[in-house]
């Protein structure tokens, strides 16, 4: 290097700026980064900077460790076999199944298990445990082909969740088809193939649930610009259903989870393993209790204005940050749906619902009476059974939970929810009008009248929705009939198959294990056969020529044509069935004709082939009770994720079972107190067992599950509630306050709303200032337009980037070969019409076997679910679950994604939240509301999830 003289105005003295300006290096010594040698001079603008990244030594010494060992020792052979497993299903001693499945009929999996569905050769890399349901497990799976994760639920190793689990499949497949572009809403199905006699099913990989969006919000409701956004997206799901005749029938913050993958923010609903077919309703105990409807939980025929009433309570959770109906018991929903909205069920429904006389006391005519009138309470025929009536006729003293809402009436609930702090005085006046504008949306899903409330098309032209200014109640406009579905749900002839029979569905399912590719930039699903269902012979239904006994199918009639697909699922063979005739009938139609009241199937378009509502608990709601040894000895299951779940009807089993149920939602998240899942029937069992403190996932003051096994009835808790309770013990008491749904009501209480939320209850339990007061501040938190983004906002743009991005498919050599069709439901939506359909013809189906399949039989026609009947004692008990978030982990090159952090911090602490990022979702809108209200930085840890209790 040769040394500066100083000559070209680099020495230290008399130097001129210009000259230092002039300096350059000289050739052969230095050179400006990006300058270039043959020009001599290095222009600024030439130059551009690059950042280095260092790879870290870690990484540096690991990456390439086997060639490294290997370099140092020729002989060293590496073998993947001799790996100790990493298991992720617990307990992991193969006990049943040639040792391939725990006790719980789960099959063991472990880290890089591959599942492979043995038709397509599809391999499924195991990575990772998603969750834990009813149905089994679910696994975050590496497909290689594809470059991206899937989610894969393996089905527990039972007939039962069998046959259910592919009812789940049939619906999933019909809606996927409903919906070929993938833009209403609903999770995509790729594949399905039996491994290790376990029904698989491969389903696109969707992040966190609203449920643990809300809880990253402290229980604090999101803000209503989110609420809109999600609204509307969960009713472009609920339209599509609706026009194919589905019921979801567990609708809850659950079962609907964030699409990471794409941008703006989307949300997908999840978990079809109980949905049914309307007018082909086989259980009566369905939803999740909070979500429950008063149909349902009366014991009426239901239809899909369940899910509108769920859709609603997820609506006002989604507001409010709590359940709008906690109820402990059944008793207690009921007493709070009332209270809540100042009316009753109608009496027509009263008159003709199974479980009345739990609830009501007929005190006069019950007939003759104007339903309006009924149903405000004022001329009812019936009255509520106070407390001490329903408890002398249960003999049990009714679980009622704590109050959460210092108001009652669902107007003051909204209107006086606390404000974002800070918030502009231009910006109040604005959110009390969609306030204003939110009541009278609510009040159009959870109105007790199913044959009133609004059907998804109608609520999705609420100005809430639409964004349009709400001056004045919002009139519905009429559901328009459509144009008529080509293609049903039906069964092979098979009369004594399980309860999918009755339900309308086929257990030949069609053709899914041909791996439909993931067409889109995400993963999308290319469009399925319209050839999913159908029927062989006379086994069509919306026929009125086809008796009780012959019918399964639907939309069909006698004039149908068969069109039948070889058998290539896993033992499924699915029928197609092009109905000519049915072309000119519109279900939809008929089923939105007024429904008789107390009799509203009898204009079903299935009329005469209703199956009667009368089975009881879904298997969703139990668990078998064989070879599950539920109680003890898993002590990392855990139970379901919602409190209906635990609440059995009709079977001792299922009590006996509900006993070892614990509150998933309950199992991560703060500490807390470990509450079982409580149970209306069978609240007493819980007395005596044991059950270890552990983590809570609800402040305590709102505690989702009340009862749990030793503090249901604690002192403090009861007296509290008897101490907040208006109206003495009375389920209701006199008559019922006419609703506030009455628009300059509704408009005074909004626009006076009380200055903040009332003091929460003073009871052991109270809530954590910060989670309840919206003064309480942290003021790096939560504010809205910050431009720093959120933990969540950037976990889930972080996610988006180190996920899916293939478009590739998945098993695109296996692509389903069937041509598409599609409905068209007569609505401003992206339906399009298509009757094109290939079809093949499929061989009968044999019955025989008396065990699930294996992935070696499966194809070979073993329908041995047909030994089944739909009452299957293996329905009558429900496996204790958890649910596990994997939303954030690593990606398989092993970076790390966020999952380090959601690892580093998975003690969960309040103090977590105090962070100064704002939370956006990832199109921008902050999720987050009230100022006040701090937010973890972190997901919730799913140990605190997994530890929170045994039953000893
Ligand atoms: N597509 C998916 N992407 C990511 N996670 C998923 C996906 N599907 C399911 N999960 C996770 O697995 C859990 C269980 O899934 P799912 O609800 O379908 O099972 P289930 O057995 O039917 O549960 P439940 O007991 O509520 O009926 C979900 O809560 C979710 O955490």
């Amino acid at each position: 290097m040769e040394e500066d003289d100083g000559s070209r105005g680099g020495g230290p003295a008399g130097r001129s700026l210009d000259s230092a300006s002039a300096w350059q290096p000289r050739e052969g010594a230095f050179l400006a980064y990006g300058g270039s040698r043959s020009s001599g001079k290095t222009s600024l603008k030439s130059i551009s900077l690059r950042v280095i990244v260092g790879i870290p030594m870690v990484a540096r010494l690991t990456r390439d460790i086997i060639s490294t060992y290997q370099l140092c020792n020729p002989n060293f052979n590496y073998s993947d076999a001799l790996n100790p497993k990493r298991f992720l299903t617990n307990p992991s001693a193969g006990v049943l199944n040639d040792g391939f499945d725990n006790a719980n009929s789960d099959l063991i999996l472990h880290a890089n298990l591959v599942l492979v569905n043995s038709e397509s050769k599809q391999r499924y890399v195991v990575k990772d445990m998603l969750g834990q349901g009813t149905f089994g497990q679910v696994a975050k799976c590496w497909v290689s082909e594809t470059n991206s994760f899937v989610a894969v639920k393996i089905i527990k190793n039972q007939p039962a969740y069998y046959q259910q689990a592919l009812v789940e499949v049939a619906i999933l497949s019909k809606l996927n088809e409903f919906d070929p572009d993938d833009k209403h809403h609903i999770v995509r199905i790729f594949d399905y193939f039996v491994f290790q006699r376990h029904l698989c099913i491969a389903f696109e990989m969707l992040g966190n649930n609203l449920f643990e969006l809300i809880k990253m919000n402290h229980f604090k409701g999101l803000s209503l610009s989110i609420v809109q956004m999600f609204s509307k997206q969960i009713l472009d799901a609920l339209v599509v259903m609706k026009d194919a005749d589905i019921i979801h029938c567990d609708l809850k913050p659950e079962n609907i989870l964030i699409s990471t993958t794409v941008k703006p923010t989307k949300i997908k609903v999840i978990d079809f393993g109980s949905a049914c077919l309307e007018g082909r309703t086989v259980y009566s105990y369905i939803q999740s209790r909070y979500y429950r409807s008063p149909e349902v939980l009366l014991g009426y025929q239901y239809t899909t204005a369940i899910d509108m009433w769920s859709f609603g309570c997820i609506v006002a959770e989604l507001f409010l940050g709590l359940p709008l109906f906690p109820g402990a018991s059944e008793y207690d929903l009921l007493k709070r749906m009332m209270e809540t909205l100042g009316a009753q069920p109608p009496d027509y429904l009263l008159r003709k619902a199974k479980n009345t006389s739990k609830f009501f006391k007929q005190v006069g005519s019950i007939y003759h009476m104007k339903d309006d009138e009924a149903c405000k309470g004022n001329m009812s025929g019936y009255r509520a059974l106070t407390e001490e009536e329903c408890e002398a006729r249960e003999s049990n003293k009714p679980l009622i939970g704590k109050r959460y809402f210092n108001y009652t009436k669902l107007e003051d609930i909204v209107a006086k929810y606390p404000y974002r702090k800070n918030l502009p005085e231009d910006e109040v006046s604005k959110e009390n009008l969609t306030r204003l504008a939110l009541v009278d949306f609510l009040r159009g899903l959870v109105q007790f009248d199913p044959e009133k409330r609004w059907s998804p098309w109608q609520a999705s032209h609420h100005p809430f929705v639409t964004g349009e200014p709400f001056l004045r109640p919002y009139e519905p406009p009429p559901e328009t009939p459509r144009i008529p579905v080509m293609h049903t749900v039906t069964v092979d002839h098979n009369p004594v198959g399980g309860h999918w029979l009755a339900a309308g569905l086929s257990p030949q399912v069609f053709d899914l294990n041909r791996c439909v590719p993931p067409n889109g930039p995400h993963i999308q699903m290319a469009p399925f056969s319209v050839g999913s269902y159908g029927s062989m012979g006379n086994h069509s239904s919306y026929n009125d020529n086809v008796g009780l006994g012959s019918s399964y199918g639907s939309y069909g009639d006698v004039n149908s044509t068969y069109a039948c697909y070889p058998q290539i699922g896993p033992g499924l063979n699915i029928h197609a069935q092009v109905g000519g005739s049915l072309l000119g009938a519109s279900p939809d139609a008929r089923r939105r004709h007024p429904l008789s009241h107390g009799n509203s199937f009898s204009v079903s378009p299935s009329a005469g082939n209703i199956a009667p509502m009368s089975l009881g608990v879904s298997p969703s709601q139990f668990t078998p009770p064989s070879q599950m040894q539920i109680s003890t000895v898993s002590p990392g299951k855990f139970g379901p994720t919602s409190p209906a779940r635990s609440s059995v009807h009709g079977s001792p089993l299922g009590k006996a079972v509900a006993n070892c149920q614990y509150n998933r939602r309950r199992s991560w998240g703060t500490p807390g107190t470990s509450h079982i899942q409580p149970h209306e029937n069978a609240s007493q069992q819980w007395q005596g067992h044991h059950i270890d403190s552990a983590t809570s996932s609800y402040p305590d003051a709102y505690s989702r599950e009340h009862a749990s096994l030793h503090t249901s009835h604690s002192a403090s808790n009861f007296t509290n509630w008897r101490q907040q309770r208006s109206g003495g013990t009375l389920l209701s008491s006199g008559p019922i306050p006419t609703s506030y749904h009455n628009f300059s009501t509704l408009y005074t209480v909004v626009h006076n709303p009380e200055p903040l939320w009332e003091k929460p209850e003073s009871s052991s339990s109270a809530p954590d200032p910060a989670d309840w007061d919206p003064n309480y501040s942290d003021d790096l938190l939560l504010e809205e337009g910050d431009s720093e983004v959120s933990s969540l906002s950037s976990r889930l743009v972080n996610n988006a980037r180190i996920n899916i991005t293939s478009d590739a498919g998945i098993g695109a050599s296996a692509v389903n070969p069937l041509s598409h069709g599609h409905i068209l439901p007569h609505r401003p939506s992206n339906f399009s019409l298509s009757n094109q359909r290939t079809c093949g013809r499929f061989p009968a189906y044999s019955l025989s076997g008396g065990s699930p399949p294996n992935s070696h039989d499966v194809h070979t026609g073993h329908s041995w679910w047909a030994h089944f009947p739909p009452n299957s004692p293996s329905r009558f008990g429900q496996q204790p679950a958890h649910r596990v978030d994997h939303m954030y982990s690593t990606n398989l090159h092993g970076e790390r994604g966020p999952q380090t952090s959601r690892q580093s911090h998975s003690h969960y602490s309040p103090k977590d939240s105090h962070s100064s990022h704002t939370s956006l979702l990832e199109n921008d809108i902050p999720w987050g509301r009230r100022a006040g209200h701090p937010i973890p930085t972190t997901l919730p840890s799913s140990h605190s999830r997994k530890v929170f209790g045994h039953i000893s």
